[in-house]
């Protein structure tokens, strides 16, 4: 559950202050899948980055999965964002040097995951999305919607409570998309939260809560359509 309670976001650069998030709170329970919308520079990715522990909040307060992370250290931080957090970006992030196994593999070794461990997580998390008999590739070999796959894969084989996903699909084509749009509802049916953010109207329908943020204000919204009548 992520919890949010008078949480704002200032950036300050030279001497600007930029108000990227205005105080907002906010409660998601396990288990919800939630669309993020909003127009160029209204907040999104910030709201995410906080959520998912990359970016500190400047005010108020963040608890994920009861434990408030702002009281946190940075190493401590980071080992509690790599057990709870899986992360999907546009432009899927794999390291092209490994094959897919290692990607997979990556952040489990971080987590001191023992061998035989891992190989049960990276093959099961390889199967759910389709591509148990592509260990072996690099990612240059497989396409946008492959590759995007994979990335989901290194995401679930962690059993995070949270997949945060920025513009998951904002690098494919329709087809592909629906794709992924599926997988994504699959996995948050096994009980994963999922925050996306999107510019995809019908995509962001799909989700059972719909989050719109403009100018750094949160609203809550029903509809899309009564999002973009408010834009
Ligand atoms: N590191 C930073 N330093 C200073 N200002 C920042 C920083 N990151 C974001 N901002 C500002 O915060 C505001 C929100 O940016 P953010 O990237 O969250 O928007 P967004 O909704 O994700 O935009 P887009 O849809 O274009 O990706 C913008 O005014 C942006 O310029």
């Amino acid at each position: 559950m992520l919890k949010m309670h008078r949480l704002a976001k200032a950036f300050y650069t030279e001497n600007i202050k930029t108000q990227a998030l205005q105080p907002f709170d906010l409660i998601i329970e396990q288990g919800e899948f939630v669309s993020v919308i909003g127009p160029s520079g209204s907040g999104k990715t910030t709201f995410l980055n906080i959520a998912g522990l990359l970016e500190e909040h400047s005010e108020g307060l963040y608890e994920l999965d009861g434990q408030d992370v702002s009281k946190m250290k940075d190493k401590q931080k980071s080992a509690y964002r790599n057990e709870k957090v899986g992360f999907i970006f546009q432009s899927f992030n794999l390291i092209p040097e490994l094959n897919l196994y290692d990607n997979i593999d990556m952040p489990l070794r971080y987590r001191k995951f023992n061998h035989s461990e891992r190989h049960k997580r990276i093959t099961h998390a390889l199967e759910q999305v389709g591509l148990a008999g592509r260990k072996n590739h690099y990612p240059s070999q497989l396409s946008g919607g492959q590759q995007q796959r994979v990335a989901i894969a290194r995401a679930i084989a962690g059993s995070p409570s949270v997949i945060l996903a920025d513009e998951p699909t904002g690098n494919l084509d329709s087809k592909m998309a629906d794709g992924i749009m599926s997988l994504l509802k699959d996995i948050n049916a096994q009980g994963t939260s999922i925050i996306m953010v999107t510019h995809d109207n019908e995509q962001a329908e799909q989700a059972s809560r719909i989050i719109q943020i403009k100018d750094g204000y949160l609203n809550e919204c029903e509809h899309t359509a009564k999002a973009i009548a408010y834009a």
